[in-house]
């Protein structure tokens, strides 16, 4: 809807007065989820849910709960046919907890962000972020918003991951995946590439959540984990790698930052290697991609969304060769590159 942007051929001011009441769909969307809603109708199975049925099991009043199930069906969530409610397909395929591409920990993580984007205009007034974590919150505090975070991270990378696998025909050896959160990304090539093995590297609080996930894969046994700080000039590591992944981590820091971090991942890649830029760029969906740096503006130190003009010349300092930007059918997109020509030309472009 607003997503898309300013429609010419629509009457601007419907476009203002669907900016101003875009956070109902998101209330209804995280209202539905809260009560558990699309999975309770599931319950019943293919013969669907009369509303009947519904209001007992969600704790809703019946006629209240009528008008709210005529949304989600206008929404495109649930059908209805002869009083009988049932999930639509993309609700099936989503927001099911057993569906492997389930998005509801991502989603609601969004909406967590409520209490930071309340801060806009603070934040806009002090120039930086002003909404923290209380200074006494506990450790066991902190691993569960881990936890919590990572799932929703996972979520979302599972949605890319395999487009990302698409533009390899083969590959082998050694993978590090830097900022890996929940190592969706890494474990697409793993299960793409079998004679790939992987370094899983972040941060030492969050590994242990990574391990957890990992674990419950196949590939566990072809996976390390590397904890190291990014933002120091040395990681640690004595390999070379055959790819190297940095999903979503270059919009977590500015700059200076991430000529670091660029210069570091380039100086492990081997000579026909490749690097792997995956993340939301100024030129790709630019109203999801300033979305999204304000929303690091909000709740990060320092981080913000970059122009894929912006990282290719830094990727070219470090005397790599790359891609264009390539866009993925989502609001992300990728840039490859790598030392040589030759190895370059190995990325398969549809
Ligand atoms: C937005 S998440 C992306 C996770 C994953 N790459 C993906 O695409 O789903 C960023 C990850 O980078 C990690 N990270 C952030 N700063 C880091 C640092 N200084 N050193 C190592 N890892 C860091 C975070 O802990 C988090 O797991």
């Amino acid at each position: 809807m607003v997503m898309n942007g300013y429609d010419p051929q629509t009457n601007g001011g419907q476009y203002l007065e669907d900016l101003a009441t875009a956070y109902w769909v998101s209330d209804a969307l995280f209202t539905a989820l809260e009560m558990d809603l699309f999975q309770t109708i599931d319950d019943f199975g293919i013969r669907g849910a009369s509303l009947l049925e519904l209001a007992p099991k969600l704790g809703a009043n019946e006629s209240a709960l009528e008008r709210y199930l005529a949304l989600l069906n206008s929404l495109g969530l649930v059908g209805c046919y002869q009083n009988v409610y049932y999930n639509q397909l993309i609700t099936k395929e989503y927001l099911l907890i057993a569906s492997p591409l389930y998005q509801g920990d991502s989603l609601l993580w969004r909406k967590n962000l409520t209490d930071d984007w309340n801060t806009l205009k603070a934040s806009l007034t002090a120039g930086g972020r002003v909404n923290f974590l209380p200074a006494d919150i506990s450790e066991d505090e902190l691993n569960l918003r881990r936890a919590k975070y990572i799932k929703a991270m996972d979520n979302v990378a599972k949605l890319k991951a395999r487009d990302c696998t698409t533009f390899f025909t083969e590959l082998s050896g050694d993978i590090l995946d830097v900022g890996t959160g929940s190592g969706a990304m890494a474990l697409a090539f793993l299960e793409a590439f079998p004679g790939t093995r992987a370094t899983l590297l972040d941060i030492v609080q969050m590994l242990p959540q990574t391990q957890k996930l990992v674990d419950a894969t196949a590939y566990a046994d072809r996976v390390n984990y590397h904890p190291a700080n990014i933002l120091e000039p040395q990681w640690g590591l004595a390999k070379k790698y055959r790819l190297i992944i940095l999903s979503n981590i270059i919009h977590a820091y500015a700059e200076s930052e991430n000529e670091q971090v660029l210069k570091t991942a380039a100086s492990h890649l081997s000579d026909d290697g490749i690097i792997l830029i995956h993340d939301f760029f100024n030129e790709h969906d630019p109203v999801k991609a300033h979305l999204t740096d304000i929303n690091m503006f909000l709740n990060t130190y320092n981080g913000k969304v970059f122009s894929g003009a912006w990282v290719i010349a830094e990727l070219k300092k470090n005397d790599l060769l790359t891609s264009s930007l390539i866009p993925l059918a989502t609001d992300t997109a990728l840039i490859f590159a790598a030392r040589s020509q030759m190895a370059l030309d190995t990325i398969y472009f549809k």
